[in-house]
């Protein structure tokens, strides 16, 4: 069906060994469904979790920078050299500057890594997509982690930036993200134009995020 990509951000719920049964899981129910599930743990629970677990691993964050003299900084061969498949670019809890978009989506397309480019409205997703990433997921700052659903809440947004981006490059493909977490608001978001969703709390945040998963990708 479509892509799914868990950011587990910096919950307690998605970090440590929270973070190593949330990925278990996923692996599992990627098992059962023909959508492609990815995860975005954070970085000091990556290595741990890409032994255990057979799912592709993204990070959440990385930086527009070269090897050197930088402090507390992630520089994009970093991701390769331990395996990651991509990383979000851009998050809104996150965000980059133009020519740093620039330069990792640059980076990502000679190191071979997935990226995916976050974006807060019509007129930026346009921007990102006019340097060629792999995806771009648009996502309404004001919806996330609102537990109400861009693809039902703002469908147009969703729709108009699927439309923007054929426009400018019919290569990148689109994903929505803010307040997803049922199978109803990915399979409408699927119905607009996108490839997928990106989400966080709907899951990692869940109860039961087993029980949330197997809802969301229709298998309750
Ligand atoms: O990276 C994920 C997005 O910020 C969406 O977060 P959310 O699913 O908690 O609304």
């Amino acid at each position: 069906m479509g892509i799914i990509v868990i950011n587990f951000k910096a919950y307690k719920e998605g970090s440590g060994k929270k973070a190593l049964e949330l990925a278990k899981i996923v692996e599992e129910i990627s098992s059962k469904v023909d959508d492609y599930i990815a995860i975005a743990p954070n970085f000091l629970d990556m290595s741990e979790i890409m032994k255990a677990v057979d799912v592709d691993v993204y990070a959440q964050h990385v930086d527009a920078i070269e090897y050197g003299s930088h402090t507390g900084r992630i520089v994009p061969e970093m991701l390769k050299d331990i395996g990651l498949k991509g990383s979000l670019i851009n998050h809104s809890e996150r965000r980059l500057k133009l020519a740093d978009i620039d330069f990792v989506i640059e980076k990502f397309r000679n190191l071979g890594l997935t990226s995916i480019v976050c974006t807060n409205n019509v007129a930026t997703t346009a921007a990102a997509a006019a340097l060629g990433p792999d995806f771009v997921a648009i996502e309404p700052p004001e919806l996330i982690g609102s537990g109400i659903p861009v693809s039902k809440a703002d469908p147009e947004i969703v729709r108009n930036s699927v439309e923007a981006v054929k426009k400018v490059n019919s290569n990148v493909k689109v994903l929505c993200g803010a307040g997803i977490s049922k199978h109803e608001d990915y399979v409408t978001a699927l119905d607009l134009g996108t490839e997928g969703v990106l989400l966080a709390s709907g899951i990692v945040k869940a109860k039961d995020p087993r029980f949330a998963l197997e809802e969301l990708v229709g298998l309750k």
